[in-house]
């Protein structure tokens, strides 16, 4: 085996493989799927349209959207045993473990699940698309103590969430927001949690496998689970003031400012200015002019004094906070749009296959032999 001697820790600047997916070009803060830029298809599709496109490589003509649609809104309805797995599980248990476990289970019922080809996979990952809405929705009125609201197969993928979660749709302004964070999220080449699919891909485990991975590394908060954190810190602050104060002392002790920083990008998230855009109006709309003041005064202060710039997670916290979501249900969102960018990681690790096997420098203790048992002390 060869020598290492440089350690990229954390994988920092390593180039692991190559994708067609996404692009993601830090100096221009700029981010494209599949060659096209992601404002551009914020502006312009719907959430489904870029999950084709992710999934299939290109965009749908309508008469493929409408096939794809039509699948997706069929498989919606879940099975006696995720119903009876919600039952089990404790109604205290966080809803991104609900939703790990939940894949987990169908997986393990799935006998198609250990060798399936990628046309296979594919029909998999749709499945999962239809069904993580349903999962996320149904576990969070359990948690309330309220009734399961069955999936409409009339409505968009995200007009169908608002349906199964509050019991009705809001006005398409809100949906829209709600769908271009959808898009946002949806895909950012070879992030931890992807990677984490990848990685297990790579060893030929199954689908299930890659994706009950990919979830538990997108709930940590450096990661996925920072959207839920960003609320958590921008909810108790009365004033910009007390928001500052809290922000300057907190960098002096060396915390980190959840919603900031970036592995890729150091001039600021390409995906930013879109959503905060949608933020601020639905902030206008809904008057939550206060939480953005809040919000405004802690992005100054972070980018003044530390030159770190918000990421994706910093604008969508408030955005579902003001859509109505528990807190603790914004990164099982981030999942069930980001479920079509890992598919699509998914198939392109199994296209062209190796295993994913990196080296490490030993720095442990230098060769000694084994003392007997009492010897030792
Ligand atoms: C959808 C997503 O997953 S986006 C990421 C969501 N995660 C978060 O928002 C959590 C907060 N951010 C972070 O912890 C980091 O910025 C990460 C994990 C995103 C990136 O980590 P890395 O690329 O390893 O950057 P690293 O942690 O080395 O930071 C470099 C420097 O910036 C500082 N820094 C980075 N992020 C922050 C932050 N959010 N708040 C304060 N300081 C920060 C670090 O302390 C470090 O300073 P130092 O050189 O003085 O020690
Ligand atoms: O790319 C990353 O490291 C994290 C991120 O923004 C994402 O997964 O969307």
């Amino acid at each position: 085996m060869a020598e290492t001697t440089e350690v990229k820790k954390g994988l920092a600047g390593v180039v692991a493989d190559e994708s067609a997916i996404s692009n993601v070009i830090p100096e221009k803060r700029a981010l494209y799927y599949r060659g096209y830029p992601v404002h551009e298809l914020a502006e312009q599709c719907r959430f489904e349209e870029v999950a084709y496109l992710l999934l299939y490589g290109e965009l749908p003509t309508r008469a493929q959207l409408e096939a794809f649609e039509q699948e997706e809104r069929r498989q919606r309805e879940l099975d006696e045993t995720v119903h009876h797995l919600l039952r089990l599980i404790h109604t205290d248990a966080a809803p991104m473990d609900v939703l790990r476990t939940a894949v987990s289970l169908i997986g393990a019922n799935d006998p198609e699940a250990t060798g399936a080809d990628l046309d296979t996979i594919r029909r998999k990952a749709i499945g999962l698309l239809a069904k993580l809405p349903t999962i996320v929705a149904a576990d969070r009125r359990r948690r309330h103590g309220l009734d399961f609201i069955p999936p409409r197969e009339d409505l968009t993928f995200a007009e169908n969430f608002f349906h199964m979660y509050f019991g009705e749709v809001p006005d398409p302004e809100v949906v829209k927001a709600f769908d271009v964070s959808l898009i946002l999220y949806a895909e950012h080449s070879f992030n931890a949690s992807t990677f984490t699919a990848r990685v297990i891909t790579s060893t030929l485990s199954d689908y299930y496998s890659a994706i009950t991975g990919a979830i538990g590394a997108l709930k940590g908060p450096l990661h996925g689970g920072a959207n839920e954190e960003v609320m958590r810190m921008l909810k108790p602050f009365r004033s910009p003031d007390e928001a500052r104060q809290w922000v300057q002392d907190a960098l002096a002790r060396k915390q980190k400012i959840m919603g900031f920083g970036h592995r890729v990008y150091r001039y600021g998230d390409s995906r930013v200015p879109i959503m905060e855009r949608y933020t601020r109006r639905l902030a206008e709309r809904l008057g939550y002019q206060e939480l953005m003041a809040i919000y405004d005064a802690i992005q100054e202060v972070v980018v003044q004094q530390k030159g770190i710039h918000p990421n994706l997670d910093y604008p969508t916290g408030p955005a579902y906070y003001m859509m109505g979501f528990d807190i603790e249900t914004y990164t099982p969102i981030f999942v069930i749009s980001r479920i079509t960018g890992w598919s699509a990681h998914v198939m392109e690790q199994l296209a062209d296959n190796r295993i994913i096997r990196p080296l490490s420098r030993y720095v442990g203790p230098p060769e000694r032999s084994v003392p007997p048992l009492d010897a030792r002390g």
